[in-house]
C-alpha cells in the first residue's frame, strides 16, 4: 500500500506546484490532509514526507541498517564536487560513512569542541565581533560582519588558532564557504543534478562549479596540507588518526572540511541572526537574560560555556528559538537505496527522497500551547529548572531540531555552546533596542526568508550600554 498524498499531472506530477525553497510550507498544508506519511512524486520521483515525530525516529535510527532510511541519494556534489562521495553529508550510510562520522566527532571532540583552550579562542573571536557591532552607532546590521566570524571559527575548529583575516588559510575558509554555499542552493543544485554536463559548458553553471574547485584545490594546498605538516585541530587531528584507522584518505579529510563549512556557517547564521533578531523583539527576555547572567556570572567575568548549566532560562531561550524559528525546517534529504521499506504498513519504494518535516513537528499544536508565539518557558518546570532533559515529557519527543538517527547533526554541542555565547557576551553589556527609524520587520516565523536554512529578515537595530 502507498502512502496517501496529491496526486498531480502525469510524470511531472507536483513538480510545479511548489517551491522548494518553501517546501515546509507545502509539507505541513499536505499533512493536514493525508496524515503522517505522505507521498507524491516529482519528475517521476517518488518523495516520501514523514510527518510525526515517532515516525521519523523509527525510520531514520533503525539498527536494522537495511530497513533504515540513512543513505543520501546520488547528488550533483557529491559526485563531482567531494570526488566521488568522499566525504560524509552526501555520502550513502555504508560502514565507511558510519565510522568516518564516528572518527570525526571523536577528533571534534578530543582536539576541540570540550577544550578549554579552544573555548578561549572561540570566545575571543565572538568579543571580536561584539566590540566591533557595538561601536557602530545609530541603527546598524548586526549581521552583515557576522559571516566573517562564522569563518574564523572553522577557522579555530581545523586548526586550534585564530586566524587572521589575510592569512592564506581563512581566505581558503571563506573563498569555499561562499562558493560551496552558492552551489549547495537547491534551486542550482537540482539544475546541475539534472543537466550535470552544464559544469563543461561556459555560463553560470560552468563558471561556478570552476570556482567551486579553484576553492576546493586552495582548501587543500592552504589548509590540510599545511595542517597535514603540523597542527593541534580537527584536520591535523584527523591525520593522526591514519596512523591507527588506516582506511582514512587524505581525500576524505579534505572531504569532511568542505563538508563541515558548508553545514556550519549558513546553519550558524541562521540561528545567531535568529536568536539577536528575537531578542530584540523581546526585552523583557533580554532583561531576564541579563538578571540570570548577573546572578551567575557577575558583571566582569567572561562568561564561558561551563557557565550554561547555571542558566536554565537562558538555556531555554536557546531551545525556544530553535524550536519556533526551526532553522531547518526539513531534514536533508534521506533515502534507501538498496532496498524497499515498510513503514506503519505503507510501502516506501527503494531510491524514494524521504524527508522529515521538523517544521510541523515543531509547531504541531496538540503538543505546543501556541506554538507561534516566543515562550522561553514552555521550556521550564514549576521551579524554575530545565525541562529538556526529561524524556518522559510529551513535548520533548516532539523536539529535534539537529534531525534524528544515523545521520542526525554532528553539529549540536558546537551549537549550543556557540548561541550561548553569542548570547551572553553581547547582553552582559548591551541591551539590543529596535531601530530609531522604520519597524522591525515581523517575529512571526513564517515570515523568515526561505531557503535551505530559514534567516531572520534583514533587520536593524540599536546597540546601547547597559
Ligand atoms: C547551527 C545550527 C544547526 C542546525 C539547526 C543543524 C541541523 C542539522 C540537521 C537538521 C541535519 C540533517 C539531519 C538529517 O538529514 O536527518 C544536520 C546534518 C548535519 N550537520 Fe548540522 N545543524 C547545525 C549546525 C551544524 C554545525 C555547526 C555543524 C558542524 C560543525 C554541523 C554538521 C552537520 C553535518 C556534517 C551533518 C550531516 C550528517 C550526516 O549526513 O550524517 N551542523 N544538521
Amino acid at each position: 500500500l502507498s502512502p496517501p498524498g496529491p496526486g498531480g499531472l502525469p510524470y511531472i506530477g507536483q513538480g510545479l506546484n511548489f517551491s522548494v525553497n518553501s517546501a515546509h510550507k507545502q509539507f505541513t498544508e499536505w499533512a493536514k490532509e493525508y496524515g503522517d506519511i505522505v507521498m507524491f512524486r516529482m519528475f517521476g520521483q517518488p518523495v516520501v514526507v514523514l510527518n510525526n515525530p515517532d515516525l521519523i525516529r523509527k525510520a531514520f535510527s533503525a539498527k536494522d541498517i537495511k530497513s533504515s532510511i540513512s543513505d543520501r541519494p546520488p547528488s550533483f556534489i557529491g559526485q563531482f564536487v567531494a570526488g566521488q562521495y568522499n566525504d560524509i553529508l552526501f555520502r550513502k550510510y555504508d560502514p565507511l560513512c558510519a565510522d568516518l562520522k564516528r572518527v570525526t566527532i571523536q577528533v571534534m571532540y578530543k582536539t576541540g569542541a570540550s577544550k578549554a583552550e579552544l573555548e578561549a579562542l572561540v570566545s575571543s573571536e565572538i568579543q571580536d565581533y561584539v566590540s566591533k557591532i557595538s561601536a557602530a552607532e545609530g541603527d546598524v546590521d548586526i549581521i552583515e560582519s557576522l559571516q566573517t566570524t562564522l569563518c574564523k571559527l572553522i577557522g579555530v575548529l581545523y586548526t586550534g588558532k585564530r586566524l587572521s583575516t589575510d592569512d592564506p588559510s581563512f581566505q581558503a575558509i571563506a573563498d569555499f564557504d561562499r562558493a560551496g554555499n552558492e552551489i549547495i542552493t537547491p534551486s542550482v543544485h537540482l539544475v546541475l543534478k539534472v543537466m550535470p554536463w552544464l559544469r563543461h559548458l561556459p555560463g553560470y553553471y560552468g563558471n561556478l562549479f570552476d570556482r567551486t574547485m579553484q576553492c576546493k584545490e586552495r582548501l587543500k594546498r592552504d589548509l590540510i596540507q599545511k595542517e597535514k605538516e603540523a597542527g593541534c585541530g580537527l584536520i591535523s587531528g584527523l591525520f593522526e588518526k591514519q596512523t591507527t584507522e588506516n582506511w582514512i584518505t587524505d581525500d576524505m579529510i579534505l572531504g569532511v572540511a568542505m563538508d563541515l563549512i558548508n553545514t556550519s556557517t549558513l546553519t550558524s547564521r541562521g540561528v545567531i541572526s535568529g536568536v539577536y533578531f528575537l531578542l530584540t523583539h523581546f526585552p523583557d527576555v533580554q532583561d531576564r537574560i541579563y538578571q540570570e547572567l548577573i546572578a551567575v556570572v557577575g558583571a566582569d567575568r567572561t562568561p564561558a560555556v561551563a557557565d550554561m548549566s547555571m542558566m536554565p532560562y537562558t538555556q531555554a531561550c536557546i531551545l525556544e528559538t530553535l524550536r519556533f524559528q526551526s532553522h531547518l525546517p526539513i531534514t536533508a534529504t534521506h533515502t534507501n537505496l538498496t532496498d524497499d521499506v515498510e513503514l506503519e504498513g505503507y510501502h516506501i519504494p527503494r531510491g524514494a527522497s524521504v524527508y522529515g518535516n521538523l517544521w510541523l513537528v515543531h509547531h504541531d499544536d496538540r503538543v505546543w500551547s501556541e506554538p507561534w508565539k516566543f515562550k522561553p518557558e514552555r521550556f521550564l518546570g514549576a521551579d524554575g529548572s530545565l525541562l529538556h532533559k526529561d524524556p518522559s515529557l510529551q513535548q520533548m519527543r516532539y523536539f529535534m531540531p539537529f534531525g534524528e538517527g544515523h545521520r542526525s547533526c554532528m553539529g549540536v554541542r558546537v551549537t549550543y555552546d556557540r548561541m550561548f555565547l553569542f548570547v551572553t557576551l553581547l547582553l552582559q553589556r548591551h541591551r539590543l533596542l529596535p531601530p530609531a527609524e522604520g519597524a522591525l520587520p515581523s517575529s512571526d516565523p513564517r515570515d523568515l526568508v526561505p531557503g535551505t536554512v530559514l534567516q531572520a529578515p534583514k533587520f536593524y537595530c540599536r546597540i546601547v550600554p547597559r
